[in-house]
């Protein structure tokens, strides 16, 4: 049940509603403080109707001529909780934890509490003031393990990039939103849709004849365009319309800036993720071995 207190706050069964913290497509994120415990939480807050209108859900089909019927979206809210039934299975230090769901059938908005991770977004692109090698190298030590655990969890998380990935005062690293993540079943996922944040997409799911790709390789490539974010500040493919963008993830080569100068291990790691290639493209375990993470 949720009131308003004396200053304003929002009141919400044990938790008190403070500043808004983060902000998406996907709705909001506020600072919640947990009366009973003393202690401070990340609470994300859905709106069902938003979520609903999002995917068109209240709009018109067009009629199609042959009266077959139309093949309905499915249904946003069976996304969230699809997501919620994946957070609830995970449990791993590099992996956002999700405490409990607030959700009343008769309220609009739904609640995810989730511990927080204090620092919030680990770089805000583009930077001005990208990592040195030393600090890039734990952080992206973290989200290794963080990917090896969900994609032996069967699950491929599809929205890799910076804001996803919250620091904690450990200074570790917490992959966040599972919002378009997908589960599979056997060795790896065979994907047909497009999803995720256009400047972190893979090149194979860019073709306009892209047929079924494979899950785990487009991981590897959001983690290597994450890489050159915090390397150089800025993402390698970038363009003010998005089918410019797409051309240029198909088709143009890596560029790496004067400045700052990075190590020829690092440059060879960032071309072996950003492989345009799937099936030549560097996978989790030679990662795991290569000389810039290893050294
Ligand atoms: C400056 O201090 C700050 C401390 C924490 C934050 C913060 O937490 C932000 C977003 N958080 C989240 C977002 C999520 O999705 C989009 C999910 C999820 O759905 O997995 C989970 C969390 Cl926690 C921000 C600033």
């Amino acid at each position: 049940v949720s009131v308003s207190d004396a200053d304003g706050y929002t009141q919400l069964n044990q938790y008190k509603l403070k500043d808004e913290i983060g902000k998406g497509s996907y709705g909001i994120v506020k600072l919640a403080y947990n009366e009973q415990n003393d202690v401070h939480y990340a609470m994300k807050i859905l709106s069902k109707t938003k979520l609903m209108k999002k995917a068109g859900f209240f709009r018109r089909m067009p009629p199609n001529r042959d009266g077959r019927k139309n093949s309905r979206p499915p249904n946003p809210l069976e996304r969230v909780y699809r997501e919620i039934a994946i957070l609830k299975k995970l449990d791993h230090p590099n992996v956002v934890k999700l405490v409990e769901v607030l959700d009343d059938p008769d309220e609009d908005k739904l609640y995810l509490v989730f511990e927080l991770v204090e620092k919030g977004e680990v770089m805000t692109v583009p930077s001005a003031t990208p990592f040195t090698e030393e600090l890039s190298r734990s952080y992206f030590r973290d989200i290794i393990s963080g990917i090896e655990y969900l994609h032996y969890q069967k699950i491929i998380h599809r929205d890799i990039k910076p804001s996803n990935l919250l620091l904690g005062d450990d200074d570790h690293i917490k992959i966040a939103d599972f919002g378009v993540s997908n589960e599979f079943s056997g060795g790896d996922a065979f994907l047909t849709n497009t999803a995720g944040t256009p400047a972190f997409m893979a090149p194979e799911t860019l073709q306009d004849d892209a047929q079924n790709f494979q899950g785990k390789a487009l991981d590897i490539w959001a983690m290597g365009v994450t890489l050159y974010c915090f390397t150089f500040g800025k993402v390698p493919f970038e363009e003010e319309y998005v089918l410019g963008l797409h051309k240029k993830i198909l088709k143009d080569s890596v560029q790496f800036p004067e400045k700052p100068e990075v190590s020829e291990e690092l440059k060879d790691l960032i071309l072996q993720m950003l492989d345009k290639n799937p099936t030549t493209r560097i996978t989790l375990s030679e990662i795991k071995e290569h000389d810039w993470v290893t050294c």
